[in-house]
């Protein structure tokens, strides 16, 4: 058993900090693959607190309302209940979840929620500083792999991108730990290009560990470390698809959500993650081409596939339908 540290990484005066961060980063996403983020200047610890106050107040909504935008699999949008199966455990998360691109803003985004009329405007807003730190960070991996600072930029235009925002919401488990899953998430490794994952304090549970070539087969370690939550702070984790666009010198990493033991937090946990996605046409492929080449979309497709059962035939026109979908019911 080994002890690995998750380093945290100040972004105070980043300007003038700019290469040491620089360094900072990509010794972490070499060697761990996962990272902590603090002291940065977007999303401000209030921006945080307002999307989990808003993702609260949305997943407190009836599920008549929610199911409304049901979780569309080859879209990789829309809200799911107990209907993500992970190939780790073969059974659902206990959880819920409402995935929003930026881009179907006006064609698939929950509309005129109750009591929460800022929605559009507090998500976009949010996404838009989500986008804006991940793309500095971003750069300092394209230089390292021998690109332009600005190759991830474009890759990963706001307008036009696949790059998700992903409210997460776990069961209360008070007074149902007798037949509880032993995960809240299964362990799993993200198929983004980059996760920055936002966690509430007192919501312990996330833990990661290395995987092997974690893109292209499954595979499971043994050796757990956790990562500790706090509101404001940014856990950041290297995904698949960046691990294949390096020639797998930046790690993805296995993670995972323990279920709390009986003495411990038991209420309902958030979390809300932004998925780093590229333009669906972004072709992958590292520098010495150690795996073939595959578009964005084909690579996300494929991992839906593994990770999501069908659901079911494509929606309307407009991409909307008011049927609840059999995996979402
Ligand atoms: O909820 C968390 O802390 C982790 C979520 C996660 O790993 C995911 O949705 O991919
Ligand atoms: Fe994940």
């Amino acid at each position: 058993m080994t002890t690995r540290q998750v380093p945290r990484i100040s972004l105070r005066d980043f300007d003038s900090r700019k290469d040491q961060i620089g360094k900072e980063l990509i010794a972490a996403a070499e060697n761990i693959g996962f990272f902590i983020l603090i002291d940065q200047e977007r999303p401000s610890q209030q921006e945080i607190e307002e999307m989990f106050d808003l993702s609260t107040k949305y997943f407190a909504l009836p599920d008549e309302i929610k199911a409304q935008y049901p979780f569309i699999r080859e879209k990789n949008t829309g809200w799911e209940k107990d209907a993500q199966i992970r190939p780790s455990t073969g059974i659902a998360d206990p959880k819920e979840s409402l995935q929003l691109q930026y881009f179907r803003r006006d064609s698939y985004w929950p509309k005129d929620l109750p009591d929460i009329p800022q929605f559009h405007e507090k998500v976009e807003h949010f996404m838009e500083s989500v986008q804006d730190l991940s793309i500095k960070i971003l750069s300092f991996f394209a230089v390292a792999l021998g690109k332009e600072p600005s190759f991830f930029t474009e890759a990963h235009d706001l307008n036009d991108c696949l790059s998700t925002l992903r409210l997460l919401r776990y069961h209360d488990i008070t007074g149902k730990l007798a037949d509880k899953p032993e995960w809240r998430a299964g362990a799993h490794t993200d198929f983004d290009v980059l996760t920055l994952l936002f966690q509430e304090t007192d919501g312990d549970g996330l833990e990661v560990c290395p995987g092997r070539e974690a893109h292209t087969s499954f595979a499971v370690g043994d050796d757990w470390t956790p990562v500790p939550a706090k509101t404001g702070e940014i856990t950041v984790n290297i995904g698949d698809m960046l691990m294949a666009w390096s020639d797998d010198r930046f790690k993805s990493l296995y993670h995972r959500v323990k279920m709390p033991r009986p003495d411990g937090n038991l209420k309902a946990r958030n979390s809300i993650a932004y998925f780093n996605q590229p333009l669906p046409q972004v072709m992958i492929q590292g520098p010495t081409r150690k795996y073939d080449a595959m578009t964005a979309s084909e690579y996300i497709l494929n991992a839906m596939r593994r990770y999501y059962q069908p659901t079911g035939s494509a929606p309307e026109a407009g991409e909307r339908s008011n049927k609840l979908v059999a995996a979402a019911a």
